[in-house]
């Protein structure tokens, strides 16, 4: 097998260069700028930072958020009421605003993100309007006259009074936030938050966390509020209610929306052109109109309509089209990841004893009982509505069985989640192909290595896991290299075929290091090329040793692939065997009435 040629390096790339430009003309702007220019400028990096904790929470994760200028709200009257009220240092205003938003975030994710559905936006816009109402009646907090006399930040004995210095601290704050990000977005923990984004499903058969992961993804976003609120609260150094209120936090998701909530560079551009924006039409609106009002959110409306219907995905992916493009960096060769035993060739793998699934009277599964060996391929396989599907889901731990047991690798099963499962040995493909077409094939293998690694938030946020992204990189090309798809491993898996998508999710699934490979019904949609692709990769997969169930309903793909068969009809049990045994049952010619079964015509 030849290695796919990793992107070329030799110096800073095209794209790196655009970066560099872009970073010294960002330098050079406050510099230049009108003062009251620059103020817009640092208004614009501030609500950045805001708006990239929404791209993280929202555009990546999927979860929507009304409340973080009410976060924003709390960092900056933490921070000016101990520096105003106890003469404390904005140093520890800020550590201050962490840890009360940090400790409300968590506290409002905790009771929150368990619910599917509509909780967490109604939470936020419940908590969005009560603390603006607890800012304005609170007379320790200033009331609706708000509290002035904040001081100015001081930076190694400098004191930043000056617009102009205080936008370069804003810049700074941005670029860490900003990188941050980035190198999060780029780590096992930025993978499990995209596959988040494709359904619980995907992410849980990886062995992610959904609750854990959501909650530190909403509590992150939450201090890049706090951060911004007390950049706020020091740049102004007044405070009253407004700046947080329901209506703010609604405008930065539309600065994450117009922008591009997916990407962090899309929330910047948001924030810069919803805010320039907002001061144009506040300043051209009245003379057009012959009246004062708060027109421009009428505007506003009605762009972000236009934006959703013509850029649903925002406006960064139009500009991101127009830039070179940057492959994805390979990283050298080190450590390896650490390898699970694997069973003794022939003995039991997987046993499932009297299982039973009911939906109210339905008996979908009713009183299966089967082995798996270790080393063969077996099928699973039954008319529409056989149950197969629902057995597919017990074993994987989609769903509990009503009762019976399922033994895994010699451990009870029956109750444990996709995640405990998948940690213990078994990777999944779907019937229903889920990738992210946005990802290249090698980052949607890594994937499936996510419950390999250990590497968490902090340790992404910091970019100190390269050791380990590094061994799962290298992991992730050498299955795309087994199962063909080598040479395609920086494309991006949206432009595959179903069937090579298909043959990715393969490789994702033996990333994971499984002891036993679960397919459901991979040849479902693909052609009879694409189908005989797949047969030759599972049979050498078999040679190569690795023990495969699959739920399928090709009966010719089946019939020359499996060692065994379990055949079901009617959520029951019908027959057990060998193909050529399966093929002469009575029974199971009964309920395949009309079908073929003989399997000619296969590879
Ligand atoms: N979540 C559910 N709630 C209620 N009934 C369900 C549920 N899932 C499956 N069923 C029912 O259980 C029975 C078995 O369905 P299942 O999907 O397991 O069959 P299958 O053999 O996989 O069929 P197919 O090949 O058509 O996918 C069907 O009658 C189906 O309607």
């Amino acid at each position: 097998m030849s290695a796919p040629a990793a992107p070329a390096r030799s110096g800073p790339s095209p794209r790196g260069l655009l970066t560099i430009a872009a970073v010294v003309v960002a330098l050079i702007l406050p510099l230049i700028l009108p003062v009251f220019q620059v103020t817009l400028l640092t208004n614009i990096l501030i609500f950045s930072i805001v708006v990239t904790g929404l791209v993280l929470l929202t555009g990546v994760v999927g979860l929507t958020s009304f409340g973080h200028a009410a976060f924003m709200g709390v960092g900056a009257y933490t921070t000016a009421i101990l520096s105003t009220r106890l003469g404390l240092s904005p140093w520890l205003g800020l550590l201050a605003g962490f840890a009360v938003t940090g400790a409300v975030a968590a506290f409002l994710g905790l009771i929150t993100l368990r619910m599917q559905g509509h909780y967490l936006p109604l939470a936020t816009i419940a908590w969005g309007i009560s603390l603006y109402y607890v800012f304005g009646n609170t007379p320790a907090l200033g009331g609706n006259t708000g509290l002035t006399d904040i001081p100015a930040l001081s930076l190694f004995g400098l004191r930043l009074t000056g617009s102009r210095q205080f936008a370069y601290l804003a810049l700074l704050s941005l670029g860490l936030v900003a990188l941050g990000a980035q190198f999060l977005l780029s780590s096992r923990t930025g993978r499990a938050m995209r596959a988040l984004r494709g359904g619980p499903l995907v992410a849980e058969a990886f062995g992610v966390n959904l609750f854990a992961l959501r909650v530190q993804v909403f509590v992150l976003s939450a201090l890049m509020a706090s951060l911004a609120g007390w950049l706020y609260a020091h740049n102004q150094r007044f405070l009253n209610p407004t700046p947080f209120g329901l209506n703010s936090g609604i405008e930065y998701l539309f600065m994450a929306v117009v922008g591009g909530s997916g990407q962090v560079w899309g929330g910047v551009l948001g924030a810069g052109l919803v805010t320039q924006l907002r001061e144009t039409l506040r300043d051209v609106l009245p003379g057009l109109l012959g009246q004062q009002g708060n027109f421009e959110t009428v505007v506003f409306g009605l762009l972000v309509i236009l934006v959703l219907q013509f850029a649903r995905r925002g406006l960064w992916p139009l500009v991101e089209r127009a830039l070179p493009q940057d492959g994805l960096k390979l990283l050298p060769a080190g450590a390896t990841l650490p390898r699970r035993p694997q069973p003794t060739p022939g003995g039991p793998l997987l046993q499932v004893e009297r299982a039973v699934k009911t939906f109210g009277g339905l008996r979908a599964v009713s009183d299966v009982s089967f082995e798996l060996r270790a080393g063969e391929i077996l099928g699973l396989i039954g008319p529409n509505g056989a149950g197969k599907s629902t057995m597919f889901n017990l074993i994987t731990g989609v769903n509990p069985a009503s009762s019976g047991v399922i033994r895994f690798a010699g451990q009870d099963v029956t109750r444990a989640t996709a995640g405990q499962i998948h940690r213990l040995g078994i990777s999944r493909t779907f019937q229903h192909v889920k990738v992210l077409p946005e990802l290249t094939l090698l980052e949607n293998a890594m994937m499936g290595g996510y419950a390999r690694g250990k590497a968490g938030m902090l340790a992404s946020l910091l970019r100190l896991e390269r050791r380990e992204e590094a061994a799962l990189q290298h992991e992730a090309l050498s299955q795309l290299q087994r199962v063909g798809l080598g040479a395609q491993a920086y494309a991006l898996a949206g432009n595959l075929p179903l069937g090579q998508q298909r043959i990715l999710e393969v490789a994702r699934a033996l990333v994971g290091d499984p002891s036993l490979l679960l397919l459901d019904e991979p040849a479902a949609g693909l052609r009879y090329g694409e189908k005989m692709e797949l047969v030759g990769l599972l049979r050498r997969l078999r040679d190569e040793g690795i023990t495969v169930l699959i739920v399928e309903h090709d009966m010719e793909l089946v019939m020359n692939l499996v060692d065994r068969l379990v055949v079901m009809n009617s959520g029951e049990k019908l027959a057990e065997g060998s193909p050529p045994e399966v093929r002469a049952s009575p029974a199971v010619r009964e309920a395949y009435l009309g079908v073929d079964m003989t399997g000619e015509g296969a590879a």
